[in-house]
């Protein structure tokens, strides 16, 4: 799809304007996703939503599910079925929601019985469902990781996850272009965690907020495909919208003979190669913002706070409150101090672990595992250490890893060697820390209470974890090996061809009944909504406020992992701010601002420090809020998605970066005076009726919120040029449709046919899903 605009155009400009179906005037635009991974934390309830409303899954070839957050990482031998393996009650009814769902809708699902089952960023790329030049979406923040492959990748809400199981779409606005260029070698020992942690370190994880980033220069171009895919992931905890890598031969040769890419050598391999090759961005296109890094900078790096920029290189020390000029940062550094149960001047490599955390979506590939086993190879894990885990994140590399030997080299050095999952990472399984544990993890979050209420989690490098577990403490791996460098990927991981038998023949019958069009994979659309309802009105909202004193609110702090368990949006206010609002035996923390007078009947939150709402994307934060009775928020700035969330629910995020007017409104909020919100006239009154201050709000953003408009039902209005776009993706871009399982179903009419890509022909004359001829293919 090449562009008309003749302007230099950066990697991100070129995907994004290569999926726009419609434009507003003030920059609003309705992009065409082509890619949706869903799993069972974040999607019950957009089933339900698309359920109550009659409405269908618009491209199940497109969509592909997985469960990776709730499952048990205990052997599977015996597995059965769902029902019968996942023993805690929330986390089997959230897996077998899925499991409904996906036979509802029939969507390609890999579950626990399929060595293709795993977390759902590193299956994606692993079965080739990940392609350059793609738009992918997911109910997870950690969608950033598929920008590795030069894709267009980010994470969205549940509100979002329903929109586009409706129409393939999503509402968006452009975001700015960040680069960052990290030219030079890597020392060995130091790999692409300890890149991310350092940028990290570096612009803070609000660096790269409203912004998408391009990571460029020659360490990165330098880095294999699984390594490119551990420093995207981590762009979200830069605070960025999606990072991306521009499309190479390292990407072409990675994706070679992956089950959903185009097939080697064929007439659509050669033309995907064509479009890829034209994706990297123009020698002059231009950045909002560029951050320039010198590899030799880089050493291997560790956090020692309680944020993911909190870094020191493994040969510093534990930072104190005098480190830093700004108050906010001093008091955080305290709070962190204490959480962490650190000194400040205590040598990084002094500090001893309970427990080594190998996994997650940023480091369980087989290269981290490769080197990880590299490490370890012939010692044993350290006496101190009380649990040692390797969670690899799919089956197939699991399996991979056992013909090369690397559970043995693991088992035999005291490790325990798990299934596929999100484990330790976030603990929505049993795989948690115990109070005040500390953790070596190679996972993205050092949130407090991230991996267990009250543990400690250092992130680190697959090497400097497998380093941490052999010493005891946290090491300089470079102390144990001169050669630390992860290997290039080869062998190449196989790919297992089973297909999860979840239908039976009725179920099969029943989806392959279902009417399609030219594009392969399509349920029959959905006719247009005739108008859109749903959301209550947000015209002028009044009450007490809340002042909080805070920077950086993470959502596992509105809203910790324990309750994202539910299939329901509501309920969730009595555990809004848990971690906060209550102390470790289930009191309520006397001082606490929403357990104190007037404040326990908040409408409104006043939060002083930037970043609301940073990490995850659950969507389940706004919802607590709201269930609480807050339905505005007002901070100085928000992390993307939570700000998007809270949109989609009928609330208000409203930012205030003037100073002094925030503390004029803290100040009323301190005083337990109400205030007033008026949308309308966008302005902010106090109780006595006088002007506070005024706000900006984007103007389509606040007509949904003034109208109480269900986008979905808006977006379904355009469906003539939905339809047209995917007429016009079919000719350019044919490899994009009826590439999932079940597709090839439908083709052959058999169940568990090998997971093989779906040729779709090009139609010669481009015609609409009704077979109409286009009129101008190019007016769309
Ligand atoms: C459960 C999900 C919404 C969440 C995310 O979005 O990141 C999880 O993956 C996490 O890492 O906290
Ligand atoms: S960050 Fe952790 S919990 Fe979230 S998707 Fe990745 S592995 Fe799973």
């Amino acid at each position: 799809m090449p562009s008309a605009d003749k302007q230099p155009q950066t990697l991100y400009d070129k995907v994004f304007s290569d999926h726009i179906v419609n434009q507003q005037e003030d920059g609003t635009v309705l992009l065409y996703i082509d890619r949706h991974l869903v799993h069972e934390v974040t999607s019950p309830q957009a089933f339900e939503g698309l359920k109550n409303a009659g409405r269908k899954v618009r491209r199940p070839d497109c969509t592909l599910a997985t469960t990776d957050h709730n499952v048990p990482t205990t052997p599977r031998k015996n597995f059965k079925n769902v029902a019968d393996f996942v023993k805690e009650e929330d986390s089997r009814l959230q897996c077998m929601t899925l499991e409904d769902n996906v036979k509802e809708y029939g969507l390609t699902y890999f579950g626990l019985g399929s060595a293709n089952q795993g977390i759902v960023h590193i299956i994606g790329p692993e079965q080739g469902f990940t392609l350059p030049g793609t738009t992918v979406v997911c109910g997870d923040s950690h969608t950033s990781t598929h920008g590795a492959f030069g894709a267009l990748a980010w994470g969205i809400g549940t509100s979002e996850v329903e929109h586009v199981l409706a129409t393939q779409c999503l509402i968006t606005k452009k975001s700015k272009n960040m680069r960052i260029q990290v030219d030079g070698k890597l020392a060995p020992g130091v790999s692409s965690k300890d890149i991310i942690l350092h940028i990290i370190g570096k612009i803070g994880t609000a660096g790269g907020t409203g912004a998408v980033i391009e990571y460029c220069g020659s360490a990165i171009r330098a880095l294999s495909m699984e390594a490119r895919m551990s420093v995207c992931n981590m762009s979200v905890e830069a605070g960025a919208r999606a990072g991306l890598i521009a499309p190479d031969q390292i990407t072409f040769d990675y994706l070679k003979g992956r089950p959903l890419a185009p097939q080697v050598d064929s007439a659509e391999w050669k033309k995907a190669i064509k479009y890829w090759s034209s994706l990297p961005s123009d020698p002059e296109a231009k950045y909002d913002i560029e951050v320039f890094i010198d590899a030799k900078d880089i050493s291997p790096t560790v956090t020692w706070g309680t944020s993911p920029q909190d870094v020191v290189p493994i040969t510093g020390v534990v930072p104190g409150p005098d480190d830093f000029s700004d108050k906010a940062k001093k008091q955080s550094c305290e709070r962190a101090l204490e959480y962490m149960g650190l000194t400040a001047g205590t040598k990084m490599e002094d500090i001893e672990v309970d427990k080594v955390f190998l996994g997650s979506c940023t480091n369980s590939r087989i290269e981290d595992l490769r080197a990880a086993a590299k490490i370890v190879e012939g010692k044993k894990v350290a006496s101190n250490i009380k649990r040692a885990m390797v969670v690899p994140g799919s089956g197939n590399i699991k399996n991979q890893a056992e013909k090369e030997g690397l559970d043995k080299i693991f088992i035999d050095a005291g490790f325990e060697w798990r299934e596929a999952g999100c484990s330790m990472c976030l603990g929505m399984n049993p795989d948690i820390l115990s109070p005040r544990e500390r953790c070596a993890s190679t996972s993205n979050r050092n949130f407090e209470g991230r991996q267990g209420a009250k543990g400690r989690t250092h992130l680190m490098s697959p090497v400097m974890a497998a380093a941490a577990a052999v010493t005891g403490k946290l090491t300089d791996v470079r102390k144990l090996t001169d050669d630390a460098t992860p290997q290039k990927s080869s062998p190449k991981l196989e790919i297992s061809e089973h297909v999860d038998d979840y239908t039976d023949e009725e179920d099969l019958d029943r989806i392959n009944d279902l009417p399609h069009d030219s594009n392969g994979g399509t349920n029959d659309h959905a006719p247009p909504a005739k108008g859109s309802s749903g959301l209550p009105k947000f015209t002028t909202w009044k009450g007490i406020a809340a002042p909080l004193d805070r920077s950086n609110v993470d959502t596992d702090a509105i809203i910790p992992k324990q309750f994202l368990k539910t299939i329901k949006r509501t309920g969730l206010g009595s555990a809004l701010f848990h971690p906060l609002r209550f102390k470790e035996d289930g009191s309520e923390d006397p001082d606490f601002v929403l357990n104190k007078e007037p404040y326990r009947k908040a409408k409104i939150l006043v939060v002083t420090g930037p970043n609301f709402g940073c990490g995850s994307s659950r969507e389940h934060a706004p919802w607590a809020l709201n269930d609480f009775g807050i339905r505005c928020v007002i901070a100085p700035s928000y992390a993307d998605i939570f700000f998007n969330n809270t949109f989609k629910n009928g609330m208000l995020p409203l930012i205030m970066p003037d100073e002094t007017a925030l503390n004029k409104i803290a100040d009323e909020a301190r005083a337990g005076k109400e205030i007033e919100v008026d949308l309308v006239n966008q302005v902010i009154k106090s109780d006595s009726g006088d002007e506070l201050a005024k706000f900006d709000v984007e103007e389509f953003r606040k007509h949904c919120l003034i109208e109480g408009l269900d986008d979905i039902g808006l977006t379904m209005q355009l469906d003539e040029k939905i339809s047209k776009f995917e007429d016009r993706r079919t000719l350019d871009t044919p490899w994009l449709d009826g590439s999932g399982y079940l597709a090839k179903w439908r083709k052959t009419g058999k169940k568990n046919a090998p997971g093989q890509p779906v040729k779709v022909e090009a139609a010669p004359v481009p015609k609409t899903n009704r077979g109409e001829p286009l009129e101008d293919p190019t007016d769309w």
